[in-house]
């Protein structure tokens, strides 16, 4: 059984200039659920994620019809304070992103910009994330080191306490793993599995097995159109499209 729907695309059209990415997208993510995105290169699943934390706002030339209701607000109202959006969507890239700060820096950043905690609130905050993030065991002695000074692995679990410390309710995961060697992506696929208890997820991913493996549903993308969702088990065993079935068994994409 999917839950409650905590965030509803609904006929979603995105263009750069006069490039349509993204044509006519209904979908939802279930509230704490995580939604795999796949489908061949260029079919919009990263221009999706631009739109659902309003990235795209800071470029003239790309605009978004339609609607993305979270909390009873569309999120791509050009009046939406976007501050806030970031405290309620937040978002993991490809590549782990540390500050060039400390370790305590890197988690306590956001949290400063949106909430005013007292040192022990923040202290508590910070641990809280990391411990959430699965790297609290291996930081915990050097939170004022450097975080450049950590593996791949790490930088991108102390970049999802980042994200989490701020508390919010959507995180969106582009390729999380795909700079990362095998143990570290599992640790990675490993929280997911245990973040999505508290937290509504959107993975894009390349890689089906993930895909498989972390998703409760998973949405097949082509050209810019969502072809097909489904519970994970039933996209990858019995897709009701032709072209959802190409692309998983591997003739194209
Ligand atoms: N900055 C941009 N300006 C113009 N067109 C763009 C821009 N970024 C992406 N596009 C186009 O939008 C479409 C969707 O691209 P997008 O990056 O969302 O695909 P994707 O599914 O994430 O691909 P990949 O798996 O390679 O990351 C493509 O046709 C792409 O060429």
């Amino acid at each position: 059984m999917m839950n409650r729907t905590r965030l509803a695309i609904r006929d979603l059209n995105f263009f750069y200039n006069t490039n349509k990415a993204l044509k006519g997208i209904t979908l939802d993510l279930p509230d704490r659920q995580v939604t795999g995105m796949i489908g061949p290169s260029g079919c919009g699943k990263s221009t999706l994620l631009r739109v659902l934390n309003r990235m795209y706002s800071l470029y003239p030339g790309q605009r978004a019809e339609g609607e993305v209701m979270l909390d009873g607000q569309n999120i791509i109202d050009p009046d939406l304070d976007l501050n806030e959006l970031r405290s309620k969507i937040g978002m993991v890239f490809q590549k782990p992103t540390p500050f060039p700060m400390t370790i305590y820096e890197n988690v306590s950043f956001g949290i400063r910009l949106h909430e005013k905690l007292n040192r022990a609130e923040l202290d508590e905050r910070v641990e809280w994330a990391l411990t959430r993030a699965a790297i609290w065991n291996e930081v915990k002695d050097r939170l004022n080191s450097s975080a450049m000074g950590l593996s791949g692995g790490q930088q991108q679990r102390l970049c999802i306490a980042r994200t989490i410390a701020v508390r919010p309710e959507v995180i969106l995961f582009d390729e999380p793993t795909s700079a990362l060697d095998p143990i570290s992506t599992l640790k990675i696929e490993e929280l997911i599995d245990e973040l999505k208890r508290d937290f509504t997820i959107a993975i894009v991913t390349h890689n089906m097995q993930q895909a498989a493996r972390c998703a409760d549903q998973v949405a097949f993308f082509y050209l810019g159109e969502l072809v097909e969702v489904a519970p994970a088990a039933q996209l990858f065993t019995a897709p009701k499209h032709t072209r959802t079935q190409e692309y998983i068994t591997g003739r194209f994409g």
